[in-house]
């Protein structure tokens, strides 16, 4: 069936709009209307707030927010909130909150707070002379932002440096003003466009004007002007220790616990099939405080997962070792992170969740995600070496399983006390349903 174009859409009331998509896409699923409008907060003015978080609105999607309590920072003991689907994730980092909570808890520092931006353009002609007008302009462009930063200067923030770059070399006539920020409590996306977007206009206008400059070099083309999610001095350092002693567990020494953790974390560390799913588990945490505190998770994962190849090869980000009878562990990872600003202090569940971390800055807030991350790596690598990850991952997981295969309320109970004693699978919770209903 060939289905029209349709124009006009963003115009269409919600109810318009899921008539329009019932009667193009949903024709066979009858109660997919229903489904849709189930979801609305019966509070219209809270379901109206949701609804202008974005565009084209038909309904809320949920994700379980959840706690996980006793996490000891930097002598203070934290409950993390966590907006996650993936069974065992918040399990596990209130289990490793707990080990750690008794063995000193975590250190975090942040290392630098540098957020980037640029303006990439093109121009023809000599260098020497762009030099020189990049010198000449630089304090012109400054002056450009002053009503733009000038608040933000007051928190101690704004622009921190211009320098113009030569990438002649990847593409012909191309060149950036690389432009550094300090947006303080803010994530700054729209700060430092505001500003990157006043610093092209000033700087085109000026080169109009600039008098050594030939027709062709006048006219430089301004191609995009945009933050960089690339920040690797925006740095925070995560990090747990303790006698290599005190982790025996499973039957394992702790000598012999700390071999295996710090052998797989170099396994990681070179190879990078390994790596991907290692650092997968550390965005388990991360993302998942960084959706509950209402922060861009794509701006997150994009400039955490650069940084892991920042050497050239996709590696671990975590890392451990033993020395001196001492073990090790820990991560530095870029964050840039507000709260406040985009959806943190709009969305009602974001600011619960910055009230339960007891409202902190946007540095508290990096060092909390980043131990969030490295709490999630400890316990799905303690869990792989060690009971391997199928036997805790599962059991948080049947619930799952049992919701997909319609269990009822008694049989979900006699399944519970059922996969005490056994393993849990798919096809094992299917077969036990299977003969408890026969
Ligand atoms: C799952 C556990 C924690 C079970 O671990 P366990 O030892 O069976 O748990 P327990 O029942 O003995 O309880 C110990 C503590 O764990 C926590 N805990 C235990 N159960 C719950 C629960 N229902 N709700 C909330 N918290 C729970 C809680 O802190 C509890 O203390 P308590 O509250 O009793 O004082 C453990 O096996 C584990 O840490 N596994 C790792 C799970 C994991 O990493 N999941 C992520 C999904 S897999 C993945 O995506 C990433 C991966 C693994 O591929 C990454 C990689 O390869 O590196
Ligand atoms: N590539 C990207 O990552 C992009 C992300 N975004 C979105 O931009 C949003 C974040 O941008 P922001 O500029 O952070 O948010 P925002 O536009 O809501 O602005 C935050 C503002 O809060 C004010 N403020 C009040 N108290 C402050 C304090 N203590 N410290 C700092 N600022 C304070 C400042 O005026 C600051 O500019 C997110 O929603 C993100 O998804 C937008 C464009 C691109």
């Amino acid at each position: 069936m060939m289905i029209d174009p349709i124009s006009g859409f963003s115009k269409l009331t919600k109810e318009e709009k899921i008539d329009w998509l019932s009667s193009t896409y949903l024709k066979d699923s009858q109660n997919a209307p229903q489904i849709l409008k189930q979801y609305w907060n019966p509070d219209s003015s809270l379901q109206q707030l949701h609804e202008e978080f974005t565009e084209n609105t038909l309904s809320n999607y949920y994700l379980p927010f959840g706690i996980a309590p006793n996490f000891m920072i930097n002598g203070f003991r934290y409950a993390i909130p966590m907006a996650i689907e993936e069974s065992s994730v918040i399990a596990a980092a209130s289990k490793a909150a707990k080990f750690w909570g008794k063995r000193g808890g975590f250190k975090a520092e942040v290392l630098g707070t540098q957020k980037i931006g640029q303006v990439h353009f093109i121009y023809s002609g000599e260098k020497e002379k762009l030099v020189n007008f990049f010198r000449k302009v630089k304090p012109e462009l400054l002056e450009a932002v002053e009503p733009l930063v000038r608040n933000m200067k007051k928190r101690g923030g704004g622009v921190t440096g211009i320098e113009l770059r030569d990438k002649n070399e990847a593409l012909g006539g191309y060149f950036q003003l690389h432009c550094t920020f300090e947006t303080k409590d803010s994530m700054g996306a729209n700060f430092i466009n505001s500003c990157l977007e006043r610093f092209a206009e000033s700087f085109k206008t000026a080169a109009e004007k600039h008098e050594a400059f030939s027709a062709t070099e006048k006219d430089i083309e301004i191609v995009m002007s945009i933050l960089s999610n690339y920040v690797p001095d925006c740095l925070v350092r995560a990090e747990v220790s303790c006698p290599v002693e005190d982790l025996a567990d499973h039957g394992l020494t702790g000598e012999a616990f700390a071999g295996k953790f710090v052998r797989a974390l170099k396994i990681a560390e070179t190879e990078p099939f390994r790596a991907v799913t290692h650092n997968k588990g550390i965005m388990n945490g991360i993302d998942a405080v960084v959706l509950a505190t209402g922060n861009d998770f794509r701006a997150v994962e994009a400039g955490i997962h650069a940084y892991a190849a920042k050497d050239g090869k996709y590696t671990s980000l975590t890392h451990a070792d033993v020395r001196n009878g001492q073990f090790r562990f820990w991560m530095e990872i870029p964050l840039a992170l507000g709260t406040v600003g985009g959806l943190t202090g709009l969305h009602p569940l974001s600011k619960i969740a910055l009230e339960i971390l007891q409202k902190p800055s946007a540095e508290d807030l990096m060092k909390i995600v980043a131990v969030a991350g490295l709490a999630q790596n400890f316990a799905a690598v303690k869990s792989l070496i060690t009971t391997g990850i199928q036997q805790g991952h599962m059991k948080m997981h049947l619930m799952n399983i049992l919701n997909q295969l319609q269990a009822t309320p008694e049989e979900k109970e006699a399944m519970v006390e059922h996969f005490k004693k056994h393993n849990v699978s798919h096809s094992a919770v299917e077969e036990a349903l299977e003969n408890l209903r026969s």
